[in-house]
């Protein structure tokens, strides 16, 4: 692209050198500078991006944005120096893919839990009414048939504005993108011009890094704010009725609200719920009357889930009735509450559930039809929020049997995270296996004909982290073996 045209969007302080006609890519990241890209230093949460620009420039690069001059010499290369590169990045990125939210409804999503939920939900609901879509989150990029992964829930605003351009030039007219608490803090989000904010649910986790409730809270207001105070084009906030933290959200945005819930009036609200082990019935209150809905999806957490999915297709245009109908033919969503398949004589779910609410939904959406015990296996990972897990395990400990173990271990000591989580414990029934492998032999091991079987905090993810090696690992095969083993002899 041509550089003095790209850089119109930007407030410079200064350019030193003669600036080359063409950039070829834009980068963040020293280690992936080919010849002719511009390197942008990001000031990050662990280094300096401005540490890296010998890296850039050894590996070709022709412009280095930064925000101050570096003590050293820069053959070959122009430095433009500007106040702040990561506001800098976002607008480059965006110029250098065009603009490519402009002319595409951009769907986000946030909240502590239901973000990947929702967004999947969403994604089939409107594909499934002839939409074209891309969907980004937890499980990668899926567009045009194929799924990428992604290293991130919601990507680097790089990774972000290219995403979008690679939607615009497929056709595709719906994107639907989970929005982290981490990538709105980071601005990973900046210039996407979302047409729908929805919001799931504010509840602990993350303090790690946010420090407090308040600022997690406002946080994820950002994303209301961001959608901006454009008259020219419909946008919505779809907010979660039962959560006080809407209301805050309704201030913050100057888009129509429309909103959902079960226990407060709201637009789109739940009624007579009756929940069973492999569907969810309820009555649906709607701006276009009363329908009965069923469900795949099991559990109160999913009541939530569907009603904020109806109200982003009743937004789009997309009648109550059709939505609804849709819904029917939807599977579990991956990993969350999903019922693992085997002949074993009980029952067994894979559950992604890693914040205490999170749990405590994940029990309660089963709790209608126990009839026997319920064996939970609680996990927690290691270089994160501390606090919450003491709090994970009060709530695993409403199941009759607990195993606590370990998620991801990262470079923390795995006695001391089951310690932590151990002081929440309030009954004696429960046992510590770090090793998640053995925690879950050992759960299907003392398990019983008729007993449940929740087995939480990695869904269908194929890896765990170990200092920071990402090693195979799938929960759903661990059991599986497990069960066939002792049941299927
Ligand atoms: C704490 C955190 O959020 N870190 C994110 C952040 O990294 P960072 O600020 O530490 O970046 P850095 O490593 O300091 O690097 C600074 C700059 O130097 C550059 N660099 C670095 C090394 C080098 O050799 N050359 C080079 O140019 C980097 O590319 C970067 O531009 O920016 C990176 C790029 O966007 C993210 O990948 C990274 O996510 C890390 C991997 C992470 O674990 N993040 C988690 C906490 C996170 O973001 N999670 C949320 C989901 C949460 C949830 O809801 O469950 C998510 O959206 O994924
Ligand atoms: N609306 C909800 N309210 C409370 N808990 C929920 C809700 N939706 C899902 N959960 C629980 O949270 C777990 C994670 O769900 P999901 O992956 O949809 O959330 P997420 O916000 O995308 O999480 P993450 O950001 O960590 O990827 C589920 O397995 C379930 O236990």
């Amino acid at each position: 692209m041509n550089t003095e045209n790209l850089l119109e969007c930007l407030h410079v302080k200064q350019i030193v050198g003669p600036l080359p006609l063409h950039i070829q890519s834009i980068q963040q990241d020293s280690r992936k500078v080919e010849d002719g890209s511009m390197f942008v230093c990001i000031k990050g949460y662990t280094v300096d991006g401005h540490h890296f620009i010998k890296d850039a420039i050894d590996r070709g690069a022709t412009i280095i944005v930064a925000e101050e001059k570096p003590d050293m010499d820069l053959p070959n290369t122009t430095l433009v120096i500007v106040p702040n590169t990561t506001k800098a990045l976002a607008h480059l990125a965006n110029r250098f893919y065009s603009y490519p939210s402009i002319d595409m409804d951009i769907i986000g999503v946030t909240g502590t839990n239901g973000k990947t939920s929702v967004s999947t939900l969403i994604n089939k609901l409107l594909e499934n009414s002839g939409r074209k879509t891309a969907l980004a989150g937890t499980n990668g990029i899926t567009i045009n048939g194929g799924v990428k992964h992604t290293d991130n829930t919601t990507c680097d605003v790089l990774g972000n504005q290219k995403l979008l351009k690679e939607a615009e030039d497929l056709g595709v007219e719906d994107v639907v993108m989970e929005v982290s608490s981490h990538g709105l803090a980071q601005g990973r989000v900046w210039g996407i011009d979302f047409n729908i904010a929805i919001f799931t649910n504010l509840t602990q986790d993350h303090l790690d890094y946010h420090q407090s409730m308040e600022q997690y809270g406002y946080i994820k207001g950002l994303l209301f704010a961001q959608l901006g105070n454009d008259a020219t084009k419909r946008k919505y906030a779809i907010l979660n009725k039962d959560d006080a933290w809407s209301k805050i959200y309704e201030n913050m945005s100057p888009a129509e609200v429309l909103t959902y819930g079960i226990s407060e009036e709201a637009d789109f609200q739940a009624k007579q719920i009756q929940y069973f082990e492999d569907k969810t019935l309820f009555t649906l209150q709607s701006p276009e009357g009363n329908y009965p809905v069923e469900t795949r999806l099991l559990g109160e957490f999913n009541v939530y889930n569907v009603l904020a999915a109806l109200s982003t297709l009743f937004v789009k245009g997309i009648q109550v009735s059709a939505a609804v109908n849709l819904l029917k033919s939807i599977n579990p969503i991956e990993g969350r509450m999903e019922k693992v398949k085997h002949n074993a004589p009980l029952k067994v779910f894979i559950d992604y559930a890693h914040t205490p609410d999170a749990i405590r939904s994940s029990i309660t959406s089963v709790s209608t039809f126990k009839r026997n015990r319920l064996i939970y296996v609680a996990g927690t990972g290691g270089d994160r929020d501390k606090e919450k897990r003491p709090l994970m395990a009060k709530e695993a400990s409403t199941a009759d049997i607990v195993i606590l173990t370990i998620n991801d271990l990262r470079n923390e000591d795995a006695t001391s995270i089951l310690e932590d989580m151990e002081q929440g414990m309030q009954h004696e029934n429960y046992g510590m296996i770090a090793e998640r492998k053995e925690a879950i032999e050992h759960a299907v091991e003392i398990s019983e004909p008729g007993d449940i079987l929740i087995i939480a905090g990695k869904g269908k993810e194929h890896y765990q982290i170990t200092g920071n090696t990402k090693h195979p690992h799938s929960d759903e095969t661990v059991v599986t073996e497990c069960l066939n083993r002792k049941y299927n002899k």
